[in-house]
């Protein structure tokens, strides 16, 4: 343990990320502003490259498999309206898990950087 690990183990570490990781993606294919972009996605893969990327940005031991953030958006047109709503979505099912409001703040300011590669108009 230690001061770099805190966000992680402040999520309920590998567990608990996958478990609010569920409930993110139940959030975001169930809010107007963004489940169209989901309709034809891989839940169970996409549920899986979240709980690796959230786990390697808050300190635990994972390495994030997937595809680099401007690869994996670059052809749906991401607005700021929609960034801003799924960061939302994530902050609810965070809130659900009553996971500590200076934790769930560091997960997103680690988010927030990547804003400039989903944004695309
Ligand atoms: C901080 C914001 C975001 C993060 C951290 C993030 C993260 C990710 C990750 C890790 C993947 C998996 C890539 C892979 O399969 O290798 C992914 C895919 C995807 N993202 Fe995002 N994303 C964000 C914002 C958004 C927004 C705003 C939308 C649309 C409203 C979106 C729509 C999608 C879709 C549809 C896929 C699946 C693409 C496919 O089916 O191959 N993402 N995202």
């Amino acid at each position: 343990q230690s001061m770099s690990d805190a966000v992680y183990r402040g999520l309920g570490e590998k567990t608990g990320i996958s478990q609010i990781v569920a409930d993110f993606l139940s959030v975001v294919t169930s809010d107007q502003r963004i489940s169209a972009a989901f309709a034809e996605t891989d839940m169970e893969r996409l549920a899986l490259m979240l709980t690796e990327q959230f786990c390697e940005l808050s300190g635990g031991p994972c390495k994030y498999s997937g595809k680099d953030m401007t690869s994996a958006h670059q052809s749906m047109k991401i607005s700021n309206a929609q960034f801003n709503a799924l960061a939302e979505d994530l902050q609810i099912a965070m809130e659900k898990h009553q996971i500590a409001s200076s934790v769930q703040n560091k997960l997103i300011a680690k988010l927030a950087p990547m804003q400039r590669h989903i944004v695309t108009r």
